[in-house]
């Protein structure tokens, strides 16, 4: 189980996340929404290493994850992908996507970017784990292609790929539909559908395209200036009058 609890994250004194407390259950997918700035991103941050918490817990199976640096948050099992799809220029899309591999993060990203000894070794199993998560997001035609002549679309595949590579127990999808057309955004959907469905693995989902969360989630917690404004299945936030309220509204129609 992932478990927040009573997490506060601080900004120069600015509060972005106050006594957030709330669980994914272990093999769940949960979406995380909430209007621009609720702190979602933040949320993930401060699970995966790369900010730090003021005060409160993130576990994992009962290991602690807010203060790991984000190397020993990838050993634990746990890939993520970034709110803007951060790709190495210069390395095509599959050797990107090498690079998310639980066997890179032992090799290091500069050993993989300079081909020693250790990285040579390990290549067969990343380029099969690559390819094949390549495959599960229809991304493998893009697999020789340099990641800077890539669609801002294709590149999101490709970090989504580069996220499943490593086989990830606890997985954080940061906006994995920005920027696809309706239909690439359609095929990613059925495409996660089929990977949550076959793999033991537990998902946290922040999206704001509502109907692809929905579509892929069992239950929702919706953030609202950091905190947790109400949690529930999809139906449930649906017609929750506060959610409505504060993001359903007319500019957050479902889509
Ligand atoms: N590195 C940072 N330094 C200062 N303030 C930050 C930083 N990162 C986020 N914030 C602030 O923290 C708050 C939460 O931001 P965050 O990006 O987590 O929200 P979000 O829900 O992911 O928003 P969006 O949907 O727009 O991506 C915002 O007020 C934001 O301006």
């Amino acid at each position: 189980m992932l478990e927040a609890s009573s997490l506060c994250v601080e900004f120069g004194g600015v509060s972005a996340l106050s006594e957030v407390t709330f669980s994914v259950a272990e093999g769940s997918v949960l979406g995380l929404i909430g209007p621009n700035g609720a702190g979602k991103s933040t949320f993930i941050g401060a699970a995966s290493g790369v900010v730090l918490a003021s005060a409160g817990t993130v576990t994992w199976r009962g290991a602690t994850l807010a203060g790991r640096r984000p190397d020993q948050i990838a050993r634990l099992g746990i890939g993520r992908t970034f709110q803007h799809a951060r790709l190495f220029p210069g390395l095509t899309a599959l050797e990107n996507v090498m690079i998310g591999s639980h066997l890179a993060g032992r090799s290091g990203v500069f050993s993989a970017m300079f081909r020693s000894r250790r990285w040579r070794k390990d290549e067969t199993l990343l380029r099969d784990a690559a390819l094949e998560a390549m495959e599960s997001v229809h991304a493998l035609e893009l697999a020789h292609r340099p990641s800077e002549d890539l669609t801002a679309g294709q590149q999101r595949l490709v970090s989504v790929a580069r996220a499943l590579a490593s086989g990830p127990s606890l997985l954080f999808l940061d906006e994995p539909a920005a920027g696809l057309t309706d239909a690439e955004r359609h095929l990613l959907a059925a495409d996660l559908k089929q990977y949550f469905a076959t793999h033991e693995v537990t998902v946290l989902l922040v999206e704001h395209n509502l109907g692809f969360l929905m579509s892929l989630v069992s239950n929702i917690v919706v953030f609202d200036r950091g905190t947790v404004l109400a949690e529930g299945t999809p139906a449930e936030i649906r017609s929750n009058p506060a959610v409505i309220d504060a993001y359903l509204g007319a500019d957050h129609a479902v889509r």
